[in-house]
């Protein structure tokens, strides 16, 4: 049954909230409440597992809560889009928000949580204002910015930070904040993220955080697309293009398992994917084609994500790319487009961890 704490909280509103099988959870939305609470878990013996997320929950998120569940007896979700990791020019404004359906697919996978009788229980979200996220002054997202940050150098210039230079300053303070207030025994984030999840790891690493941070894999739609919240972005049309970026990866993965080590080898099939379709959408009518820019294609070290010569067998490394689906100048009214008719560009990242040999 669901813990009695003497913090002000909200049951949550959906309908089927109401249904005797459910367990009560609890929505917090500042942070003296969600401490209050904490506390009295920390008291009760309770052990905390934290997924932070910015909403608009899929079956990826999903699968990091389920094994928060498996590890820990309390799971916190937060769900708060973090405007000083968007750069200004970037999506914040459209950033899909589905408040209700998350609610609804965290309380159906606390029921299922509960029915299976094993394991722990989605016990809140941490849904909190900007003004209590940032409390002495509003986000910023400028360079060099006004405000406390965390910043991690060389590693966040890297890769995602070349284009999106704010984007780790951004995310490496809001888990700071969300780390400390929170105060969990682990952390579940994904690897989709995979620069992301390296940042995170390094944080906790040199700020001596006493956290376990784990690092969940990645969930696919079932022709290989990384699920992503800005998926809902992409029409049928970009939508089917989209995943050459996956196929790409998965052709350089082939190459390293055949033998392959150096890294124009391992490169060379990614490239050849990426130009085939490229060349193929180029030669479409405006109305039929999905055209996409290249970001980055890259083979790096799993500690540090600086760019490999040669993958020594007895380490691996990662493989990962960025591509941007760029906006249709022409749309049918026979096709399904995405949210924002599919004006905006979508960025879209994968990559693929190539493990060590034995
Ligand atoms: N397909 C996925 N499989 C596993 N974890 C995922 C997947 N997609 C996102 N995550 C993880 O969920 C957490 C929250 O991510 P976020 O809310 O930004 O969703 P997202 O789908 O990554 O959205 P975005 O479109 O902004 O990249 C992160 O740790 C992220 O790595
Ligand atoms: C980790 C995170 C929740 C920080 O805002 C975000 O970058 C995300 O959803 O991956
Ligand atoms: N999933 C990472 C959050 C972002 O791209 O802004």
């Amino acid at each position: 049954m669901a813990f009695v704490s003497r913090a002000v909280r909200t049951a949550w509103l959906s309908p089927r909230s109401c249904m005797v099988s459910k367990r009560r959870s609890h929505v917090f939305r500042s942070v003296s409440e969600l401490r209050s609470h904490r506390r009295d878990l920390l008291l009760a013996g309770k052990t905390i597992g934290l997924v932070p997320t910015m909403g608009a929950l899929h079956a990826g998120h999903l699968s990091l809560v389920r094994r928060a569940a498996e590890e820990n007896s309390h799971v916190f979700v937060s769900i708060y889009i973090n405007p000083t990791q968007f750069g200004q020019n970037e999506d914040l404004a459209s950033y899909p928000k589905t408040w209700d359906s998350d609610m609804a697919l965290l309380q159906d996978l606390d029921a299922s949580l509960k029915e299976s009788g094993s394991g722990g229980r989605v016990e809140a979200v941490f849904a909190p204002t900007t003004k209590e996220m940032y409390p002495t002054v509003p986000p910023d997202s400028s360079l060099p910015g006004k405000g406390t940050f965390v910043t991690i150098t060389p590693l966040a210039g890297l890769l995602e930070g070349r284009s999106r230079p704010v984007f780790f300053r951004g995310v490496a303070t809001v888990c700071t904040k969300l780390f400390n207030i929170v105060q969990p025994e682990r952390v579940y984030f994904g690897q989709k993220d995979v620069q992301q999840s390296v940042v995170i790891k390094r944080l906790v690493k040199d700020l001596h955080m006493p956290i376990d941070v784990r690092i969940i894999s990645t969930e696919r739609e079932s022709d290989g697309l990384a699920m992503s919240s800005r998926n809902v972005y992409l029409g049928e049309r970009r939508r089917a293009v989209g995943v050459v970026l996956s196929r790409a990866l998965r052709a350089a993965e082939t190459a390293y398992k055949s033998g392959i080590q150096d890294r124009d080898g391992i490169l060379a099939p990614a490239h050849a994917v990426l130009d085939s379709e490229a060349a193929l959408q180029s030669r479409l009518a405006d109305d039929e084609s999905a055209r996409f820019e290249v970001d980055y294609i890259s083979l790096a070290d799993s500690d540090n994500l600086e760019e490999v010569q040669m993958v020594k067998p007895s380490q691996g490394a990662v493989l990962s790319g960025a591509i941007k689906m760029l906006p249709l100048t022409t749309t049918r009214t026979d096709e399904r487009l995405g949210q924002g008719e599919d004006k905006l560009p979508v960025r879209l990242i994968d990559n693929i961890i190539l493990m060590p040999k034995p």
